[in-house]
């Protein structure tokens, strides 16, 4: 209980302070619009092609109405989580986001500041535009996992998990549903992919495998650095199978992100993966396709208590978490909110949404008659397609 008692709401508004930042998403998405390059917004807003999954994230959310229960007795909540044998304060997790210097000039080490800080999982992306190494050091003791884009050359994918071991990343989250980039209308009007520019390419600029494949350093040659990235990034080809070579790279859990098929959250299973992420990436990659949220409400039937399943896409507000956790999450993952703080207020930017999306997160549990997340099911909600 903190010093005002049970309410979470009297804890923010007693800072004494108003706030720089607005506390509504939609709110900072405008600031970050006002204040970002036009391209570089629209690479962290946009979506593919007419943005339709990008919408139906969104729109998935709103059609689940909570159904809240009274007189249970709320006064002590739990909202900690268990995953892989470690317990975490609250079920949210940052996204793996790449090329974090597009929102701020010091990226991802403001977000991994603001992730130690608060003691927040952080999942340190390849794409990131500061060496997973780097990260690392930010974070500290603080809990990180490292997200994988699994390159074409797999020494290359070996030695990028070795080094994540390394330096203490607690478990890897491949990535599947990147091996290109998706249709991105704006960024394509923009002529803008900023790795072409030589950003979020951190990770393979300092891999001794990728240096290796290169006549000369990077720092002689960056051109020929960054055009043997764009051959060596994506992986196309990787099948099922596959998995088994990741396994014996490493002993830390793997979880695959990017599932939305029941039979692939199901295959996932039967490879020995760890966990799942459910996640259209935020709309990023295939225009039209179903949103995370009914993915999740399909996949939980199949696979809960198995394995630890994980979502993102759309996650906004306090009521979001809770209902993805009620359709079967163990944990959910941040993506553009944070983002929008850090463009907007660098590591207290960043701290702002996080800290406002857990008060809210508890809070919805606390009016929904909820003080654990294992009680949360789908009892607890309603389809508004099923209001009579
Ligand atoms: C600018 C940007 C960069 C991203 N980079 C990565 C990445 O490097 N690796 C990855 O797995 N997902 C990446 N994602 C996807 C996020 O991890 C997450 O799936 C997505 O942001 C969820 O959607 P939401 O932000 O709308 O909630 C990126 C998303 C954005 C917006
Ligand atoms: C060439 C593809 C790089 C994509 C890395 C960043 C990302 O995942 C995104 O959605 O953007």
């Amino acid at each position: 209980m903190n010093n005002y008692g049970n309410n979470v709401q009297f804890q923010v508004y007693s800072s004494g302070r108003k706030s720089d930042l607005p506390v509504s998403f939609e709110e900072m998405e405008q600031l970050a619009h006002e204040q970002l390059d036009e391209s570089s917004f629209y690479y962290i807003a946009g979506g593919a092609g007419k943005e339709r999954s990008m919408k139906e994230n969104r729109l998935a959310f709103d059609q689940w109405k909570i159904v809240p229960r009274m007189l249970r007795n709320v006064s002590e909540r739990d909202i900690s989580v268990k995953l892989f044998g470690k317990t975490y304060q609250s079920p949210i997790l940052f996204a793996p986001i790449g090329v974090q210097t597009i929102a701020h000039p010091n990226g991802e080490l403001e977000s991994a500041e603001a992730a130690a800080a608060l003691k927040i999982p952080y999942i340190a992306s390849t794409a990131a535009s500061f060496s997973l190494e780097k990260i690392a050091d930010v974070l500290d003791d603080s809990p990180k996992w490292f997200q994988l884009y699994w390159s074409n050359d797999m020494d290359i994918t070996a030695s990028m998990v070795k080094r994540a071991e390394k330096c203490g990343y607690e478990a890897i989250v491949v990535t599947l549903d990147t091996p290109m980039m998706g249709w991105r209308e704006k960024d394509i009007e923009n002529a803008y992919l900023p790795f072409l520019l030589g950003q979020g390419i951190a990770n393979y600029l300092e891999d001794p495998v990728f240096c290796s494949r290169l006549n000369v350093s990077p720092k002689e040659d960056i051109e020929s650095a960054i055009l043997l990235w764009t051959r060596l990034f994506g992986n196309p080809a990787l099948t099922w199978d596959d998995l088994a070579f990741l396994r014996k790279q490493t002993n830390l859990p793997i979880l695959l992100k990017g599932i939305l098929h029941k039979e692939d959250a199901k295959l996932a299973y039967e490879s020995g993966m760890d966990g799942i992420i459910v996640s259209n990436h935020g709309g990023r990659q295939v225009d039209g396709t179903i949103s995370s949220l009914d993915a999740l409400e399909m996949i939980s039937k199949e696979l809960k208590g198995k394995i630890p399943i994980l979502f993102d896409s759309g996650i906004r507000r306090g009521a979001d978490v809770y209902k993805a956790l009620a359709l079967g999450a163990n944990s959910v993952l941040i993506g553009r909110p944070f983002m929008y703080g850090l463009a907007l207020g660098g590591k207290d930017g960043v701290m702002q949404v996080m800290k406002n999306i857990i008060a809210d997160f508890d809070l919805t549990m606390a009016l929904s008659g909820q003080k654990s997340i294992s009680e949360l099911n789908a009892s607890l909600l309603i389809k508004e397609s099923n209001l009579s």
